[in-house]
């Protein structure tokens, strides 16, 4: 097993060193007795994206949920800023998961309220008193930051629109939209692009590799296209049955890399 090195782009002279925002050591899941994820190590970092491949069943979706805390771990330690997230109870835990977001492949909007108050939604973490509970009371300061989350996703023209009348690839737009507006530094994305036609998919994956670059965030999507990796990912954490087959630059993710994290049937081979 690797432990996951990101790899540091050359520096300018006087750049700052790529910041590791996120710390994952020997990450250990169970479910019913049956070990699922199995001493897994990687590390996000600012400024790019990590793509987790690997057949169905692998641990992809597992990894991210224990990230979140949709999941407990039974082993292994998550930091995020340094942080360690199993110290954190109540209100500071919330706070320090705050600046981790999540789309999934079945996008979570609500389709009865427009793309807009979507976005707004982000927010309400932050918010308190009638703001926290009814669109209406949406501070102008958060529409107007709503709005410039829409416009950096490209959507500014369908802010006012329903969310249940968006495609599919405008949908995932304004969850990504959503995600800047809860200020996240690290997005997670679980099979972001699985339900989107190819064109769509393409443009999610640009999206979001634009995001981390230009915006500094920490990008960890889970994909079941490697050429989709190849294109927009840095790095990929490749696993097999809940342990990491390779983890480090993209540039590894050759064809019989590939050929070995979807050989079905592994461990009885
Ligand atoms: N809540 C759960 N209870 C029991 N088993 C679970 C649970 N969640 C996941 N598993 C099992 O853990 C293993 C890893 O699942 P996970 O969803 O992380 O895989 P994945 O790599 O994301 O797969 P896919 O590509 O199919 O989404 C699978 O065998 C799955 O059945």
């Amino acid at each position: 097993m690797t432990t996951l090195r990101l790899p540091h782009p050359p520096l300018l002279q006087g750049a700052p060193p790529r910041e590791e925002i996120l710390q994952v050591e020997n990450l250990t899941k169970s479910f019913g007795g049956r070990t699922v994820l199995d001493g897994v190590n990687f590390t996000l970092t600012r400024g790019s994206v990590v793509a987790f491949l690997g057949a169905n069943g692998s641990g992809k979706s597992t990894t991210l949920k224990c990230i979140m805390g949709l999941e407990t771990l039974d082993a292994g330690s998550i930091k995020l800023n340094g942080t360690e997230l199993s110290t954190l109870r109540g209100t500071a835990l919330v706070r320090v998961r705050s600046s981790v977001a999540m789309i999934f492949q079945k996008i979570h909007l609500v389709p009865r309220r427009t793309a807009l108050e979507n976005v707004c939604a982000g927010a309400l973490g932050r918010l308190s008193g009638p703001a926290s509970f009814s669109p209406m009371f949406f501070p102008r300061e958060l529409k107007e930051e709503a709005m410039a989350a829409l416009a950096r996703v490209g959507l500014a023209d369908r802010a006012h629109e329903k969310a249940g009348r968006l495609s599919g690839g405008q949908a995932q737009r304004v969850a990504v939209a959503r995600a800047l507006c809860q200020r996240a530094s690290v997005l997670l994305a679980d099979e972001p692009v699985s339900a989107l036609d190819p064109r769509a998919a393409e443009e999610v994956m640009e999206l979001l590799a634009e995001l981390a670059r230009e915006e500094n965030l920490a990008v960890a999507a889970v994909l079941h296209q490697p050429n989709l990796a190849v294109r927009h990912a840095d790095s990929v954490v490749g696993l097999i049955d809940g342990r990491i087959e390779y983890s480090g630059d993209i540039s590894g993710l050759d064809a019989s890399m590939q050929a070995r994290l979807y050989t079905p049937n592994r461990a009885a081979a």
